[in-house]
């Protein structure tokens, strides 16, 4: 069975579900939301990262490329992604680690044994494995379904941090395994999630309702952006949504919108499109969590 890129295996995580976790980020996302901040997890493939900051502008890289793929611009290398074959050289050569690829192939055996590693604190916290990413239930689902048997038939509990935007049966198929859902609503107007993550938000309403009458264990997610998806009435229609069909009864987890991923973006080579965003104040994320609260949903800001 074919590895799978993963571009960060985050130990001691506290923000995704219950107890200390392993969190795994898988690269791939069906949804390129403007403000998300794991851009180097959208693409299905290794993607170059380059750190100007950290640069010299040695020519060591260009120097070293078999195929001709970086040439220097005065100070400056420039990588052709054409040309590039992903033999990890220039990393090698430079000597300032101004030079990454994003993603890292991994099997399944090669993930439940770092997991295993963590297995004490998983045990004295109630925690356990997040897969995220990216988007986990968008990759190979034979992968998925021998990595998540693996972990539980040895007694690991997996949550699944997932934005709903993937075929149902993606969804289906790991329900046997998942303790949790982490499931995002982003936004209702799909005219307006269209436009910020690429994509209407149907498919992941749809999935989320079928989900939720499966008896699967669902936390919603909700990414507070100051601008985009802070006012009353996005709360509102989507306290509606949750209501009328019984889901999220458990938690609803209101996550501030940060900017912490923006230098990524650069380092991609890619333009960051959220600069108008904003993290909305104490007080507005009170009052959206008092929104949740006074209709009876357990809630709280924060992972
Ligand atoms: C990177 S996503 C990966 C899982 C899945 N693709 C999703 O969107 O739910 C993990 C969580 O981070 C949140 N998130 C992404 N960018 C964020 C930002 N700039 N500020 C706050 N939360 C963000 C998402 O809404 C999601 O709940
Ligand atoms: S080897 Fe590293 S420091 Fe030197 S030019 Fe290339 S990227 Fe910059
Ligand atoms: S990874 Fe290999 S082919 Fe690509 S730029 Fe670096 S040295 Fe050249
Ligand atoms: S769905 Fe998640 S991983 Fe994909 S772009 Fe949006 S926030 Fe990022």
């Amino acid at each position: 069975m074919k590895a799978q890129l993963v571009t960060d295996i985050q130990k001691y995580s506290i923000h995704d579900g219950e107890g200390i976790r392993t969190t795994i980020f898988f690269k791939g996302c069906p949804l390129s939301c403007v403000w998300c901040h794991n851009p180097e997890t959208q693409e299905y493939r290794q993607q170059f990262m380059w750190n100007q900051e950290k640069c010299t502008g040695c020519g060591e890289c260009a120097a070293a490329c078999p195929g001709g793929a970086v040439f220097m611009e005065g100070p400056r290398p420039v990588t052709d992604p054409e040309k590039c074959s992903v033999c990890h050289t220039c990393e090698e050569y430079c000597l300032q680690n101004a030079r990454e690829f994003a993603g890292r192939e991994y099997t399944v055996e090669e993930l439940v044994r770092e997991a295993l590693k963590d297995q004490p604190f998983y045990e004295q916290s109630h925690g356990g494995v997040t897969l995220s990413g990216g988007e986990v239930l968008a990759r190979d689902k034979e992968f998925l379904e021998q990595l998540m048997r693996g972990l539980t038939e040895r007694g690991i509990r997996v949550n699944v941090d997932t934005c709903g935007y993937v075929p149902w049966e993606n969804i289906e198929s790991v329900i046997p395994y998942t303790d949790t859902f982490l499931y995002d609503i982003k936004l209702m107007d799909s005219g307006l999630h269209e436009k910020m993550t690429g994509a209407g938000n149907e498919r992941i309403l749809d999935n989320l309702v079928k989900l939720s009458k499966s008896g699967a264990a669902v936390w919603i997610r909700i990414p507070v952006v100051g601008g985009v998806n802070d006012t009353d009435r996005n709360m509102k229609e989507t306290l509606d949504f949750l209501d009328a069909h019984s889901i999220g009864q458990k938690w609803i987890h209101l996550l501030p919108y940060h900017n912490t991923g923006s230098g990524k973006y650069s380092r991609l080579g890619q333009e960051y499109r959220g600069r108008d965003f904003t993290t909305p104040s104490k007080e507005r994320m009170q009052e959206l969590l008092d929104m949740c609260l006074k209709r009876g949903f357990q809630a709280r800001i924060g992972g």
